[in-house]
């Protein structure tokens, strides 16, 4: 099929027009076993279309007028804020702020534990490519010692280089550090992991054979189970702050023969959940692209999804992970295998040609939002309907992630989308659970107010810091020249952020309900600098943050080890943690930079900012455009590997719009270190099969990421979708076309 449906191939069903690829897969994938009619199906799409669509439009319009009074009002104020009060004043007055509700607490119905009680890192993963997907679904368990050997955690001096083969003295100070990692949070009794030379379970307990006699574990109730001979175990299962360890033995193991205690592997509880990403990591333009990905979403719902993997002069079938048991002093159990999985879909924006609705002007392209919302729960169902062997959700729940909400009337729509999605499949109500990205500023600042709008199903909140930087810079862009990127970091308005969403998240009473989360380590390589700084995720009282990869997920792991979430939540709502900045006068400090901070900036420094930041959006969009690949690793300017995404991207290309439209660098300097940086991520990107920009810089892909920074400011709310959708399309037209 071509990338886009032809009029012609359109199945018409009452008022819709839906594209072949999409029919096909409901009729012949995800309806059978449901119980549902197929023409009943269709027919209540139709009608909660004709509910939802005008409703979605009103909510675009709205942002729209809020927007052109915000730019009216800077236009008239230029620089920074200098009347706070005056400020947020006017934000009252236009709508922008809402009244806050009377204090409440949220009643989400039954949630699964990894959300209500279990903190632990969160894995998110483009649910278009199955085999991320399915590697991200078995992340639960992730093998320390790899995830110390394969990172700079363990830093390659000393002899210590990864190299081709085994390094025994990188794998001495990973056995070390693991070792550790159990002597500090599973303590013996008497002397040290490091000294153990083997692990028995006798009576129901934990038995630590040392050179010299044995001991147990300090806590004796740190000890939760085994697989194997209680003699001579082949994993002991330990468990700290609700999250397990396994400790692995097998004395004929390459590594476990060597070790005096026959330890092969520290294997860690990781990404205790993970976001199937249907948003910002995949480039998803049409039917074609969004049924691959709801797709793969019902297959990891029937348990199902697996991916050939061809690597290191092997071939296998990467499947989804069983679930563990193990021998517990109470009997057998078993624990899950594999992540809850959230699955995260796009927001209120864009619209799809995956349906047509009849209307009085002709068919129309639907909301995107609308169908995922309608095709997720559709893929859901063999979870929630028991028909599984690899379950996901244990008490009959589906977990959506709404990204890129503005403000409390937008929750509320998605609140009443999700309730008409329920009564379209028989579903209990509240059984599609929210999760809301306070990820756009309207949201933050009326953060209460969001809560409350979905009271009734929410189940996390996350702060979304990078489409939240990039609304930062789209909402005030007429108010001068913002601060550079990196400054960002420390300005008012993120601190209070941050704080701000734990704190409202604890008062609407998520702790032990829902998550509160935190956003994501864009630097997928610098593991060492994650293990360092990532720790100010639970500190700050988050249940959970967000990872790029497993790898990171077991790493991060350890940070939930080290803070006792629910002890710090208890903490920060008893007011017992100084330096909170969370007033709402705080959140609203817009990031311009002053007269002297631009004075300060040298030529380099601008020449620098600007290229840094097309560097990213060119090396992104390059992929995203000719390849289709929604998230990439690209190097900034100084090497480091970044994660890129469309919210990466979004901060980069209305950063650049900004400067350009205050003139802190001209057009013409921002022509040449395009071509520039394009000729630099050709060099970089080069290899078999790639097509580079240059020299004629007159492909889709340049032309989409000149558009992102030329056309930057006209771009609803600074968003990248509609350009990088628009040249995607194009790039798959022709290829069609041959
Ligand atoms: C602002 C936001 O919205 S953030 C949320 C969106 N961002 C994301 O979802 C980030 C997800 N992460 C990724 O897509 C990737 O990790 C990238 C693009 C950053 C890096 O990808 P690569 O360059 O291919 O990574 P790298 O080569 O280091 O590792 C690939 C291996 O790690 C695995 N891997 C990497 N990331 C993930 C992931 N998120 N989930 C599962 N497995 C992963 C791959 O399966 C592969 O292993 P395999 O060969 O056994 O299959
Ligand atoms: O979606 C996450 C973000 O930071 O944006
Ligand atoms: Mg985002």
């Amino acid at each position: 099929m071509s990338s886009q449906t032809d009029e012609s191939d359109r199945v018409a069903l009452g008022g819709l027009r839906v594209a072949p690829v999409l029919h096909a897969f409901v009729r012949d994938e995800a309806l059978p076993g449901s119980g549902l009619d197929e023409a009943a199906f269709w027919t209540g799409v139709e009608a909660l279309l004709r509910t939802f669509v005008p409703r979605n439009r009103a909510l675009l319009a709205r942002r729209d007028e809020l927007q052109a009074q915000l730019d009216a009002w800077h236009t008239a104020h230029p620089g920074p804020v200098t009347d706070q009060a005056a400020y947020v004043a006017m934000l009252r007055e236009i709508g922008y702020l809402v009244e806050e509700p009377d204090d409440f607490e949220i009643e989400p119905g039954e949630v699964d534990a990894e959300v209500a009680v279990q903190a632990g890192p969160q894995l998110v993963v483009p649910v278009l490519n199955a085999r991320f997907a399915a590697n991200a679904a078995n992340a639960r368990w992730g093998s320390l010692y790899d995830a110390l050997y394969g990172t700079d955690v363990v830093p390659e001096d000393d002899g210590r280089e990864r190299g081709a083969s085994y390094n025994p003295r990188r794998g001495a100070a990973v056995i070390a550090r693991a070792r550790a990692f159990l002597d500090t949070h599973f303590p013996l009794a008497m002397g040290s992991h490091a000294d153990a030379t083997g692990y028995a379970v006798t009576g129901g307990g934990l038995v630590v054979d040392l050179a010299h006699g044995s001991t147990g574990l300090a806590e004796p109730t740190q000890y939760v189970g085994h697989r194997g001979d209680p003699a001579t175990p082949e994993a002991v299962l330990l468990v700290h702050h609700g999250l397990h360890v396994e400790v692995q033995v097998d004395r004929t193991d390459p590594v476990g023969r060597d070790d005096p205690a026959g330890i092969r592997d520290v294997v860690l509880e990781a990404a205790v959940s993970t976001i199937m990403d249907l948003e910002d990591s995949v480039a998803a333009v049409d039917a074609e692209d969004k049924v691959v990905g709801y797709r793969n979403w019902l297959l990891l719902n029937q348990g199902t999804l697996s991916a050939e993997v061809s690597k290191g002069g092997t071939t296998f079938v990467r499947g989804l992970a069983p679930d563990r048991t193990y021998d517990g002093p109470h009997g057998p159990f078993t624990l899950p295998g594999r992540s809850l999985l959230f699955v995260r879909q796009v927001g209120h924006l864009m619209t799809t040609d995956a349906v047509l609705l009849d209307g009085p002007d002709g068919p129309e392209e639907v909301p995107e939002g609308v169908l995922d919302a309608v095709m997720t729960a559709l893929c859901s169902l063999p979870d929630l309907q028991g028909r599984t062997e690899r379950p996901s959700s244990r008490v009959g729940a589906m977990y959506a992630v709404k990204p890129k909400m503005h403000g409390p009337d937008e929750v509320a729509f998605t609140d009443d989308l999700f309730a008409a999605v329920e009564d379209l499949l028989g579903l209990p109500r509240a059984t599609i659970k929210l999760g809301i990205m306070d990820e756009e500023r309207r949201t933050s600042a009326n953060l209460k107010a969001c809560i409350h709008a979905a009271r009734g199903r929410v189940a996390f909140i996350n702060t979304g810091f990078l489409d939240r930087t990039g609304d930062e810079l789209h909402t005030s862009m007429q108010g001068g020249p913002m601060v550079r990127k990196a400054a960002m970091r420390s300005t008012a308005w993120i601190a209070a952020y941050e704080d701000r969403s734990v704190d409202i998240g604890l008062a609407c009473g998520l702790a032990g309900r829902a998550q509160i989360g935190k956003g994501m380590w864009a630097a997928p390589d610098a593991m060492a600098a994650m293990v360092e700084q990532k720790i100010a995720h639970p500190q700050a009282g988050a249940s959970c943050a967000w990872v790029p990869s497993p790898t990171a997920a077991t790493l991060h792991a350890i940070h939930y080890h080290e803070v006792d979430v629910a002890a710090r939540q208890r903490e920060l709502a008893g007011g017992l943690v100084e330096g909170r900045s969370t007033t709402l006068e705080q959140l609203l400090t817009v990031p311009l930079a002053d007269d002297a901070e631009v004075a300060a900036w040298s030529a380099q420094d601008r020449a620098d900012e600007v290229d840094n930041n097309l560097q990213g959006v060119l090396g992104y969009v390059k992929r995203w455009v000719d390849d289709g690949i929604g998230c990439s690793k690209v190097p900034d300017i100084h090497g480091v590997a970044l994660m890129e995404d469309r919210a990466t991207c979004r901060i980069s290309s209305q950063h650049v719009a900004n400067w350009m439209r205050h003139g802190v660098v001209t057009r013409d300097e921002v022509e040449a270190a395009l071509r520039r940086m394009a000729a630099v991520v050709d060099e970089q990107q080069a290899g078999e099969g790639y097509v580079p920009m240059g020299p004629g810089f007159d492909g889709h892909a340049f032309a989409a990421a000149r558009a992102l920074v030329l056309e930057g400011l006209t771009q609803p709310n600074g968003y990248t979708e509609p350009i990088l959708h628009r040249q995607r399309r194009s790039v798959k037209r022709e290829a069609a076309q041959g």
